[in-house]
């Protein structure tokens, strides 16, 4: 079910960010191309894998949570929430720090009422920085998550809650290796 995503996985570039070896997928970096058997691959997957009944937002980070977030969005039409790197200021509005192996920044929270289920879902997971952001963020605003659905884990990392994935990967010098499925 997933032979397009662990084919272009094992077959994609990589490059250094500092010591990090970043790869580059269509995926998490829509480049070269994103190919809509692709993506609609990953959508499938992740609505086969998530608990959606009863939710009423999906949550992601910007910005390579997005199309993935449309996609679902518009397979089980549960409207879709972005939290924004950009400042809004309007009320309401939850901030958080976010970082990951190779950057430090800020997301921003609206639109989310005390109460909402939502998901989340994002394209990879490496430190857990960015999710535990958006959870801390999502707690604060007094929603209900009630699934985490990431489609790349790299690595093992903990953000207090359980997240499923759709691959786990490794990265080493040579590339991407893809260890486990639909974990
Ligand atoms: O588990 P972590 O170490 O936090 O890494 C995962 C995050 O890294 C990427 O986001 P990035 O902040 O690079 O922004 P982008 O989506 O705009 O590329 C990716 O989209 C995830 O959200
Ligand atoms: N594309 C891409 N996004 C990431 N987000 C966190 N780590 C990575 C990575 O190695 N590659």
């Amino acid at each position: 079910m997933l032979n397009r995503l662990i084919a272009s996985l094992e077959s994609c570039p990589m490059v250094r960010r500092g010591e990090y070896n970043y790869f580059i997928h269509p995926i998490t970096d829509g480049v070269p191309l994103l190919e809509p058997s692709l993506l609609r691959e990953v959508a499938c997957a992740m609505v086969c894998v998530m608990d959606l009944q009863g939710v009423d937002k999906i949550v992601t980070a910007e910005a390579m949570g997005i199309h993935i977030g449309t996609a679902l969005s518009m397979i089980t039409d549960i409207p879709l929430n972005i939290m924004r790197k950009r400042q809004y200021s309007l009320p309401g509005e939850v901030a958080v720090d976010q970082s990951t192996g190779y950057s430090n920044g800020r997301l921003y929270l609206n639109g989310i009422e005390k109460g909402d289920r939502v998901v989340v879902i994002d394209d990879v997971i490496s430190t857990g920085g960015t999710l535990k952001a958006v959870i801390a963020a999502l707690e604060r605003a007094g929603a209900e998550v009630v699934d985490i659905c990431v489609v790349i884990r790299r690595g093992d990392p903990d953000v207090g809650r359980p997240v499923r994935t759709l691959v786990g990967i490794e990265v080493d010098e040579k590339g991407v290796h893809v260890v486990d499925t639909f974990r």
